[in-house]
């Protein structure tokens, strides 16, 4: 065959489950075209970035192959392992490869962007300057100070000295320190040493370092044991073999100073990738990983697509964590495709978490994974001792009893800090006529049966969905009837925080929950400006993970009636980890802690086996639970989600998915549908689901690879949005 028939095989990001052909642009030979790179093609009218994933003979038959207009990459951008791995994703998430590809890529180069450049602007000191006779303290001595010991970059700056850049600009114009452009650094100098490992972090440091190749540890370790210091090490050993390593955590756990930490401990240059990060840093990031310049990354979900040429280790902060899933898009989870490519990539891969997932329980427990565990709290810090109060009949105050205000006072009397939990923001949950019974409803989310309240916020002022972001003004008056009697229900962290401030005039009171700290550090600043002193946190689950706040000695769960009875199945699990997690931010140092669970339920069976028996005794039990009812991790299950502005649409749709399904008849698989979803009405859409389960994931696979072409091409799908989420982690 010669060249001039070979096709350039393209993976376009458009919903269409198939590859499409294209010659190479003129004056080029196909063979000139590497795999892997991106090339810009007319698509229709418009024209579309994509990778070329092949080559050879067309396989679009009489249609007409247009040339490509250009190629974007001199060398593969994705290849090897990591394009492997992707391709795996696209056939196991049954998404178009295109998108997949598009998903795994930074926003700057999906876009067409030329591959950054990734030398970094560092600073150094002037050899034989003369920095003693600089103010001391002053910002330009602490600069030059901090220059003395070796070279640094920019952003480490940032991190390490705020203002620096005057000071920078005072050195240089006194010629005592200059800026310049080199490769990051690659060699560690010798980080800050941290505390000597107690015998089951040295262990589980061991068990990580014996995997040969692939392996995966579940490193299952009460709050506070001392996980973190067990990854530094692993990371430690992993640069050491000039290794990468990649370290996800949850979107709320990448805080400043969990990076000041990492690169004071490592002694060298940690990569960040998160949400807060401009399109091109993204992309100098991703391409310095690429070009195996980035020794560490630590980011956020979508860090797991980083290029890793030379990996060593892949670590999951915090596994069960929820927002390792994408909801949208492409619904891959990263801690799942993570096993995918440490195995891809023969190296280990560790899970942390005081709460495993039931997940990856099982697969500890059927042996998949190696397990190990931190039993005890590291250094001399005591286990929190986890109570319930029952409520029942006590006259509350903004949802609090006194029993409980009794011990915020003698917390805060005795110079401690308490935290009062509750996982609902704003206001109040509610607005209620008192004269009629009206309530204030979302008009997009609610139907005629489910009823969706807007949330009160900003002190009974204004009205929010949570669920579309819908906001309005409260009403001055009832809708219905005209009356003035209009009051906030229920108690949100707002509310709490009014009240508490009323309560405790001689103590800070912070609230910590999305509406107070929407910037990257605000959360930082007030836990900074709070410091050691004796005060009241009220906050959501933002204040559940990874803050170390020494003083801490009372947590104050309040309002989880609500989610003890919750029809998910994933429910109890959640709500158990969330609690174990709360619990765990008390007495983190040497004053011992106190966590007390107000109820109007003492004796649900969740609340009992969590405190007598902790999150192990739950997990246990509710994994018979799970066996016996057939849900995962012993069954495998896709949700088919469809919505469209009438109910009708997705019924048919996912009624003709049924028959489809049925049709195939795949032993084992069962097809549970179509039902409204759980919130069957959201920003004017009507959703239904469908769910398919099989007790093997590849009977589930088989279901989907016979069923969904055929839905793809079905004129009932024309007339709404639909998705296949494989392995849901919200029925939503
Ligand atoms: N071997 C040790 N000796 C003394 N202190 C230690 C030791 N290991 C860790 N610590 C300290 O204990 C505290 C908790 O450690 P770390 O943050 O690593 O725990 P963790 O298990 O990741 O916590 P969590 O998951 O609850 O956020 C930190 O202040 C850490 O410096
Ligand atoms: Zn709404």
């Amino acid at each position: 065959m010669s060249s001039s028939d070979a096709m350039l095989r393209v993976a376009l990001p458009v919903p269409l489950a198939r590859l499409f052909d294209y010659r190479a642009p003129d004056g080029f030979a196909t063979a000139d075209v590497p795999i892997g790179a991106r090339v810009r093609v007319p698509f229709g009218a418009r024209e579309l970035i994509g990778v070329v994933v092949g080559s050879g003979p067309g396989e679009d038959g009489a249609r007409e192959t247009k040339p490509a207009l250009a190629v974007l990459d001199g060398a593969p951008l994705l290849h090897g392992e990591l394009l492997e791995s992707l391709r795996w994703l696209a056939r196991y998430a049954h998404a178009p490869l295109g998108e997949v590809l598009a998903t795994a890529l930074p926003a700057a180069l999906r876009q067409g962007a030329p591959v950054p450049e990734t030398d970094v602007a560092m600073w150094r000191v002037v050899e034989g300057a003369a920095t003693e006779k600089l103010r001391r303290d002053a910002l330009p001595h602490r600069l030059a100070d901090l220059l003395a010991s070796r070279a640094r970059s920019e952003d480490e700056l940032d991190e390490a000295l705020p203002g620096w850049r005057t000071a920078a600009r005072t050195l240089a114009t006194r010629g005592m320190a200059e800026s310049y452009r080199a490769a990051p650094e690659r060699i560690a100098s010798a980080g800050v040493p941290g505390p000597a490992l107690n015998d089951e972090q040295r262990a589980a440091v061991d068990a990580i370092a014996a995997q040969d190749g692939f392996g995966a540890v579940l490193l299952e370790g009460v709050t506070g044991s001392g996980k973190t210091e067990v990854y530094l090490h692993a990371i430690a050993d992993c640069l050491a073999r000039d290794r990468q390593a990649l370290v996800l955590v949850p979107e709320i756990g990448l805080t400043p100073q969990t990076l000041a930490r990492f690169r004071a401990r490592l002694g060298i240059e940690v990569h960040a990738l998160h949400s807060g990060l401009t399109d091109a840093a993204r992309a100098r990031v991703w391409a310095a990983a690429a070009r195996g310049e980035a020794r560490v990354i630590v980011g956020t979900r979508s860090a797991i697509f980083t290029p890793l040429p030379d990996a060593g280790l892949i670590v999951i902060d915090e596994e069960h964590d929820g927002s390792y899933k994408q909801q949208d898009g492409i619904r891959y989870h990263a801690r799942d495709f993570a096993l995918v490519r440490g195995k891809a990539l023969a190296v280990p891969v560790v899970l942390g978490s005081a709460t495993p997932s039931l997940e990856s329980l099982h697969n500890a427990q059927t042996g998949r994974y190696t397990h190990v565990r931190l039993s005890q709290r590291a250094g001399d810090a005591k286990p929190p001792t986890v109570r319930v109060l029952d409520v029942r009949k006590r006259p509350l105050d903004a949802g609090l009893s006194a029993d409980l205000l009794a011990k915020l006072r003698a917390t805060v009397d005795a110079g401690g800090q308490a935290l009062v939990f509750r996982n609902r923001r704003g206001y109040a949950p509610v607005l209620l006529c008192h004269d009629c019974g009206w309530s204030a409803a979302c008009k997009r989310c609610s139907t005629p049966d489910h009823p969706h309240p807007m949330t009160v916020h900003a002190g009974g002022r204004r009205l929010q969905c949570h669920h579309c972001g819908a906001r309005q003004p409260a009403p001055m008056a009832c809708p219905d009837c005209g009356g003035l009697a209009l009051q906030p229900q229920g108690v949100g962290t707002e509310r709490l925080e009014e009240r508490l401030i009323e309560l405790f005039p001689d103590v800070p009171v912070l609230r910590v929950d999305r509406g107070s700290t929407r910037r990257r550090d605000a959360l930082e600043s007030l836990l900074g400006e709070l410091g050691d002193r004796a005060g009241i946190l009220v906050g959501t689950q933002m204040l559940a993970k990874g803050h170390d706040l020494p003083n801490l000695t009372l947590v104050a769960v309040v309002g989880i009636d609500e989610g003890l009875f919750s029809a998910d199945f994933r429910a109890g699990e959640k709500l158990a980890q969330l609690l174990i997690q709360v619990a765990g931010r008390a007495g983190r140092a040497r004053r011992a802690g106190e966590v007390w669970l107000q109820t109007h339920h003492p004796s649900h069976p969740l609340l009992q086996v969590l405190i007598s028996g902790g999150y192990r005794a739950f997990a246990e039990q509710e994994l018979v639970e799970r066996e016996a009812a057939g849900f995962p991790p012993f069954a495998h299950l896709a949700l088919l989600r469809a919505e469209a502005k009438s109910a009708e649409p997705p019924a048919a749709f996912l009624s003709l998915a049924k028959q489809i399904f049925d049709a195939a008849n795949i032993p084992g698989v069962e097809v549970h549908g179509p039902l409204p979803a759980p919130m069957p009405r959201r920003a004017g859409f009507q959703r239904a689901q469908l769910l398919v389960s099989a007790p093997q994931r590849r009977a589930l696979h088989a279901a989907l690879d016979a069923g969904l072409p055929a839905l793809r091409d079905a004129p009932e799908g024309r007339r709404l949005r639909w998705s296949v989420d494989v392995d849901p982690v919200d029925l939503y």
